[in-house]
């Protein structure tokens, strides 16, 4: 098993390019599943997941060609040769659920294991369950997985949300492009992801208007046809950059950053008393902490345009090196604070009570070895140990490698000094 080794201390300066969004890029690969033409997606992040999600696909019949640490992507469904979805292959990750609504929408029917993903909270599917009957489906639990048939055709329904949920309103709308007539979807999440989707889906012939706001249109079509993709950046990767080089200090410039979709991050950057220059037009995000000491800021992770809880962790990194209280609110899951002991080790004096962490900021953290708990928890364990005085060794960087494409490389590449050493080195 992998860790890292990080020599804090050292103020990052330079430029670091943003990779492809993961959430994105996991669920433009399920697109692929809507038909039987070529499609193309570029600015592909390599990473873990998406990785895997070419396996799952390849399981089910699709032909992937992507070389290794390519970012260009060709995925053909022609035929498919299976339609189920094993647990081995769904159980690790949340967004291979997704590929549910589309098999039923080619084939009729499908068997798919109930998701994993990051163990943040209970993350039941019934949101995605309820949006796919409503459309004609017939589904039975059993073992594990959903089986799900509809024999007369997916048709187009009126979806009410009752909360937003990034990966129902994406599967909802995947699954309607094909569904005979309109369906419309209110109350959906409106995270930029989910527009990204609908522009490459409407490239194909899908015919979807609204994506981006609570409510969503889908037209169904007969076919949908290929299309070549650029996945957006990501955003979450930006943020996590953005919030190393305010809490290691510097000048860091993000190129190729969604800035549009950062606005939350960049006010509560600013009320820390973090100098950032955004460019949209640029694609542009610049960073500079010189000296001064952050201030306490508190935030409430909230749906999009709010605060993402993508980006609670690494805000907590920060803030506890912050002057005075912070209290950091967790609404979209219910056990998303496992950093908070872990940066305790390094110094942090944090105190979690039900939904809301109390982070007291202390002048300076201490190195120590810590242990990744999920994908964006282990990345906020990183940023601090950037801070931190000595020597902090991250353990279970598994989980970091699912959503990170070259972490050391591009963080070194600003004066980090990261090491990746696997248990064997020791
Ligand atoms: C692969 C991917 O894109 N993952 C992202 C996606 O996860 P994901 O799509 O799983 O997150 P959701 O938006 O669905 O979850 C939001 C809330 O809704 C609840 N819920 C969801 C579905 C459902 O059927 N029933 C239900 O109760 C969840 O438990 C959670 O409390 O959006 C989250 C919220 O921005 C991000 O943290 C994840 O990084
Ligand atoms: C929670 C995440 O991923 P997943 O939904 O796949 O668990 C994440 O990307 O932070």
């Amino acid at each position: 098993m992998d860790r890292l080794h990080i020599k804090g201390g050292a103020q990052l300066n330079g430029r670091i390019p943003v990779s492809g969004a993961k959430n994105s890029a996991l669920k433009l690969m399920v697109a692929c599943l809507l038909t039987d033409q070529p499609i193309t997606l570029t600015n592909m992040p390599n990473l873990a997941d998406t990785r895997f999600l070419a396996q799952l696909l390849e399981t089910l019949g699709v032909e992937v060609y992507w070389p290794k640490g390519e970012s260009t992507c060709h995925l053909n469904a022609a035929e498919l040769k299976s339609t189920i979805a094993p647990y081995d292959q769904v159980r690790k990750m949340r967004a291979s659920f997704n590929v549910l609504g589309p098999l039923i929408a080619r084939s009729g029917h499908a068997t798919v294991s109930l998701p994993g993903g990051c163990a943040i909270g209970a993350r039941p599917v019934d949101l995605h369950l309820q949006a796919l009957e409503a459309m004609g489906a017939d589904l039975r639990v059993e073992q594990g997985y959903v089986k799900a048939a509809a024999i007369h055709g997916l048709k187009g329904a009126h979806i009410n949300f009752a909360m937003p949920s990034v990966g129902a309103t994406e599967h909802a709308m995947l699954t309607a492009t094909l569904a005979q007539g309109v369906t419309v979807l209110e109350n959906a999440a409106r995270e930029p992801e989910i527009e990204d989707l609908a522009n490459c889906l409407n490239s194909m012939g899908a015919r979807i208007t609204g994506a981006g706001t609570s409510k969503i249109r889908i037209e169904g079509v007969e076919t949908l046809g290929g299309t070549t993709h650029a996945v957006m950046p990501d955003r979450i990767e930006a943020g996590t950059f953005a919030m190393a080089a305010a809490a290691a200090g510097g000048d860091v410039t993000l190129e190729g950053a969604p800035v549009a979709a950062l606005g939350a991050m960049n006010a509560k950057l600013r009320e820390a008393g973090v100098t950032v220059e955004a460019d949209e037009e640029a694609g542009t995000l610049r960073i500079v902490r010189n000296g001064s000491r952050l201030k306490s800021v508190s935030v409430s992770t909230q749906p999009h345009p709010g605060f993402p809880t993508d980006l609670q962790a690494q805000f907590m990194a920060l803030m506890s090196l912050a002057d005075g209280t912070s209290i950091i609110r967790e609404t979209i899951f219910e056990n998303r604070f496992m950093h908070a002991p872990e940066l305790s080790r390094l110094g942090a004096d944090i105190t979690v009570r039900g939904q809301e962490a109390v982070v007291k900021g202390v002048p300076q953290l201490t190195a120590a070895p810590v242990m990744a708990t999920d994908l964006r928890a282990s990345v906020s364990l990183v940023i601090a140990g950037l801070a931190a005085e000595g020597e902090t060794v991250v353990n279970r960087i598994y989980h970091l490698d699912r959503g990170f494409e070259r972490l050391e490389e591009k963080l070194n590449a600003c004066g980090a000094s990261i090491e990746r050493r696997s248990e064997d080195e020791d």
